[in-house]
């Protein structure tokens, strides 16, 4: 049916490498917090995501960490819905490679904005405030300037954890062509 297709979606998890991206899709999709660290290539996981009362059927790709000179290729944007960009609240250098992976998704999409949620993981981590390399506020300053959302977390606390996903499908809905208001020149005038 029809219907049925328009309810899949696709979301890509980017960031750099550790900063907890696996654990936090396997914390939403398997409900357990993996402690040990295995760096990913690349894993798809499907769930169902019921939000604002329509099931969606979500294939969530986890993505091998990025550098500076890692390539955004097709994978990371034909048929991706949504976005969820990962940095360590304790690595200022894993906020900064977010807002560098931002602009390059960007840049190879041709558009101006993408459906996107920032994700501060490891809100356990810095055990005090000065251990913190990434403020909430500025995160959440970045993300309004992309017209994102933001969120922090954390996968072995499991906090916020479903929160990510409801955000990205809510990023992906506002944007959908049903959602949007037509422009005013080209709005019907019935006389
Ligand atoms: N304290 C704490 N540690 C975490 C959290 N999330 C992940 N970690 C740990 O951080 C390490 C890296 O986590 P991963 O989820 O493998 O990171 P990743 O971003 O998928 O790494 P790559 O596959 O290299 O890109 C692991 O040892 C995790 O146990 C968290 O919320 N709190």
């Amino acid at each position: 049916m029809p219907g049925d297709i328009l309810k899949k979606r696709k979301i890509a998890v980017l960031g750099s490498r550790s900063v907890g991206k696996s654990s936090l899709v396997i914390q939403f999709v398997e409900d357990h917090f993996v402690d040990a660290y295995y760096p990913t290539i690349e894993s798809t996981f499907s769930k169902g995501i019921n939000y604002k009362g329509v099931e969606y059927d979500c294939d969530i790709i986890d993505t091998a960490g990025q550098d500076e000179y890692s390539i955004i290729n097709s994978k990371h944007a034909i048929g991706i819905h949504g976005y969820v960009l990962v940095y360590s609240v304790a690595s200022r250098n894993s906020f900064d490679m977010v807002q560098i992976i931002y602009d390059k998704i960007v840049s190879y999409c041709g558009t101006q904005s993408i459906p996107c949620v920032i994700v501060g993981a490891k809100t356990d981590l810095p055990k005090s405030p000065t251990l913190r390399q990434v403020p909430e506020p500025v995160a959440k300053e970045f993300a309004e300037s992309i017209g994102a959302s933001s969120i922090e977390t954390s996968a072995k606390q499991n906090v916020n954890v479903g929160k990510v996903f409801e955000l990205c499908l809510s990023e992906i809905e506002k944007r959908s062509p049903r959602n949007q208001e037509p422009p005013p020149s080209s709005k019907c005038l019935i006389m």
